[in-house]
């Protein structure tokens, strides 16, 4: 029996002739957190919908907890946790009345006081869904995903309009739930909630996942960056190229900004390889490189690269 408790084999899936999501592979293990990131657009939504158990998915496996997610849905519902991306809460009920309708669907709830404060709402239990703030009304999505004690958490786009402390917050949430064995399938915009969150990551476009890994594992294969500022009439027409590549040249405040990718050769090696070169030209030309920085590729310049050039 398979350890996996999500599992996505070539899965495709149509809306009429457009094929939304087209043939893509991952698996999470219990208690893993595996973030799908992308484009808008990019098929995630989707995806996750075909995991929910919404619509069976048109060729290709999908199986969670072992089941099938469509064909056996009135059996996972209770062990399955979600928040959609469009909440659609009942503005007349208030925040209390909202959490005890959803209580009443499971067998063995936490008490709503407890799923209030989860969420940092327990001073809002007597106010009306429609009077809640976006962020807050997301908090409640939250809530209601988590009070039936899920084993799977489906969280697409949980912390979209939250400002920095919730988010916070509902990050602080989603890693106790972790730690306390739930798996989670999460998408998001926000880089930095897959780099904090996740054990795995995959970056879709256009249906396809076009990388996966840990996030170590993702940025690996995309070099280095260094950058500085010269003077103003410096001759960088002279910059050197590194690895075979020219500089990207962007002026800022009247001073050139020099860019380089540093790809190739020994990671360990080639920024430092790399700066001596570039400290020579320096020499060479009696000038400062101000502002020097050289750093590993971050998600985001992978994720740009993957957009940029596909
Ligand atoms: N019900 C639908 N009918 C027709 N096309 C749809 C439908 N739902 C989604 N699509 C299309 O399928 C593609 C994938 O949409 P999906 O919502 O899965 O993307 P996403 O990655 O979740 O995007 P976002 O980050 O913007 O939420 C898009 O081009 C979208 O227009």
């Amino acid at each position: 029996m398979s350890t996996e408790t999500i599992e996505v084999g070539g899965l495709r899936q149509r809306y009429g002739d457009f094929e939304a999501v087209r043939g893509i592979d991952f698996t999470v293990p219990r208690g893993g957190l595996f973030a799908l990131l992308g484009t808008n657009g990019a098929g995630k939504t989707t995806t996750m919908e075909v995991l929910e158990g919404f619509r069976p998915a048109a060729s290709g496996t999908v199986r969670l907890l072992g089941a099938d997610p469509y064909r056996d849905r009135k059996a996972l519902r209770p062990r399955v946790g979600i928040m959609l991306q469009e909440s659609g809460l009942l503005g007349d009920l208030t925040v209390a009345e909202t959490v005890d309708l959803w209580r009443d669907l499971h067998k063995n709830p936490i008490a709503k006081d407890e799923a209030l404060k989860k969420v940092d709402l327990a001073d809002k239990s007597d106010t009306r869904v429609r009077q809640l703030s976006g962020g807050q009304k997301r908090r409640l999505d939250l809530a209601l995903a988590v009070v039936g004690r899920p084993e799977v958490l489906f969280l697409d786009e949980p912390t979209t309009g939250m400002d920095p402390e919730a988010r916070i917050a509902t990050w602080r949430l989603i890693q106790e739930l972790v730690a306390g064995g739930t798996t989670v399938l999460l998408t998001t915009h926000y880089l930095e909630e897959a780099e904090r969150l996740a054990d795995r990551i995959a970056i879709m476009h256009r249906g396809e996942i076009r990388i996966a890994g840990t996030v170590p594992e993702v940025v690996a294969g995309h070099g280095d960056r260094i950058a500085f500022r010269v003077p103003a009439n410096t001759p960088i027409d002279t910059l050197p190229r590194i690895g075979g590549t020219a500089p990207e040249i962007a002026v800022a405040d009247g001073l050139p900004t020099a860019r380089y990718t540093v790809t190739g050769g020994e990671p360990d090696g080639r920024a430092h390889l790399a700066v001596a070169q570039l400290l020579t030209w320096a020499s060479d030309c009696r000038i400062t490189l101000d502002r020097l920085s050289v750093r590993p590729a971050s998600l985001e310049d992978v994720f740009l690269s993957i957009v940029e050039n596909q």
